[in-house]
């Protein structure tokens, strides 16, 4: 008898949908088999039964930024979207580049998120922390800036190979953002005056990401470290990787989103990397596809709507995406331009296989119970003031998507129908693998 037992449910197993019961104990997917006896029973009323999203490349702010989203807002948002884990990026204030960031960060999230959370390192002339930060229980190290963004951090090569080699020592993940600073510095210089719409991308562009991917792969061969390039964006970058042991990310803006948009959306479209030419967004969703792409993952960076009512070069750039990712992208899916597999491979089982979370991401025996409940039926306009993030906007606005009906996260329901469960603090630390372990001996 298991404490609880999921009836009527539909998982996908391969190209096939089969009908099944899913019992959970502690937490855990205990069995799976066509009728199973529970204490409790919930019933999945024939809905599509995913695992839940892993989104591995969020900023949930808070802290410093706290106007910009906290960690209750931010997951909220999530569980909405039906994620279920999320990874934070280090470009925080304060950014995190050593163990005293790091506490401080697992503290607030401990505190405030309703999902299991990871917490990344952060690289940035601070090689010595690399090892802490491990040991603190950092996923990976990342997104390492190349080009600089929201909160000014970048490293140049020299520095960049410092740290993969010891990323490497460490037997860690490197997720890197793939821009070159010094084509981009020159571009805005050269297009300082310049007041056309899409201006921006051309400011940062797909050269200016080629130059950084190809920089990334020399330093791959140079130091074996595990890398990963985060929201891939042009054509010419997915084929730099080809062949390569390399994995990439794309976000869900440059897969719906191009130059075209600029027009309507002004600031609100402005993130790094920039929106790109139509080309580049069908090549992206050709790499989907075929598996050139290994995850989805949102880059859910919200800046307040009075930041992005600024100019564009003022304004910051980030779009909010971690509460309508997956319900955008399954609208797709149910459209046919990318399969269901696909889809639940790219958003759960190699993240979690990618940055190395265990038990997370695959509806199996032994696996936590984290779990959505989709009715692919049910399509709904994406409006600003359904939404949950801070931000309070959206550049999808008036766009189609599949919202989650449930999610579960290990057994316990987080949202249901229009019923939110979801409590703060209840989110757990997901670990990596660094976690508390001895460290090699320093070699050098
Ligand atoms: N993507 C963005 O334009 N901004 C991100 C940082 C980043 O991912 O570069 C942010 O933190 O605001
Ligand atoms: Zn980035
Ligand atoms: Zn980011």
């Amino acid at each position: 008898m298991h404490e609880l037992v999921v009836e009527n449910a539909r998982v996908p197993f391969g190209e096939d949908i089969v009908t099944c019961s899913i019992g959970i104990d502690e937490g855990r997917i205990a069995r799976i088999a066509k009728i199973l006896k529970g204490e409790q029973a919930y019933d999945a009323r024939n809905m599509l039964v995913l695992p839940g999203v892993i989104d591995s490349h969020v900023h949930f702010r808070d802290m410093g930024q706290e106007e910009k989203e906290d960690w209750l807002s931010g997951s909220r948002a999530a569980i909405y979207g039906g994620v279920t884990a999320v990874v934070d990026m280090p470009n925080t204030d304060p950014p995190t580049f050593d163990e005293e960031s790091f506490k401080i960060k697992l503290t607030v999230a401990q505190n405030r998120s309703m999902i299991d959370f990871a917490i990344n390192g952060g690289v940035s002339g601070n090689l010595k922390a690399l090892p802490v930060l491990w040991r603190r229980g950092a996923l990976a190290f990342g997104e390492i800036f190349m080009a600089k963004s929201t909160g000014g951090f970048s490293v140049d090569e020299q520095a960049l190979k410092a740290a993969l080699l010891e990323i490497k020592r460490l037997g860690a993940t490197a997720s890197i953002h793939a821009e070159d600073e010094a084509l981009n510095a020159e571009k805005a210089r050269e297009l300082a005056r310049d007041d056309s719409p899409d201006v921006y991308s051309q400011m940062r562009p797909p050269g200016s990401e080629l130059n950084a991917v190809k920089a990334a792969v020399r330093l791959e061969h140079e130091t074996g470290a595990a890398m990963h390039i985060t929201h891939i964006s042009t054509a010419k970058a997915v084929e730099a990787l080809r062949g390569e042991p390399i994995t990439c990310d794309v976000t869900p803006h440059h897969l719906l989103l191009n130059m075209r948009h600029w027009e309507k959306l002004k600031s609100y479209g402005k993130m790094n990397p920039p929106l790109r030419p139509l080309r580049d967004v069908e090549a992206l969703w050709k790499a989907a596809r075929d598996g050139s792409i290994d995850v989805l993952a949102s880059d859910h960076a919200p800046h307040t709507r009075e930041e992005k009512a600024a100019d564009i070069r003022s304004a910051p750039s980030g779009v909010p995406g971690v509460e309508t990712m997956a319900p955008l992208i399954l609208k797709e899916v149910a459209d046919g331009r990318l399969p269901l597999q696909r889809f639940i491979d790219m958003t759960t089982a190699n993240p979690a296989r990618i940055f190395g979370i265990n038990n997370k991401g695959r509806i199996e025996e032994g696996y936590d119970a984290d779990l959505i409940f989709v009715d692919m039926g049910a399509r709904r306009v994406i409006r600003p003031y359904e939404l949950h993030s801070k931000a309070g906007w959206t550049p999808y606005e008036g766009m189609e998507a599949i919202f989650p009906h449930a999610v579960m996260q290990r057994g316990t329901l987080l949202l249901d129908g229009k019923e939110f469960l979801g409590r703060r603090g209840r989110g757990k630390f997901i670990r990596g693998r660094g976690y508390e372990r001895k460290l090699p001996g320093r070699t050098s």
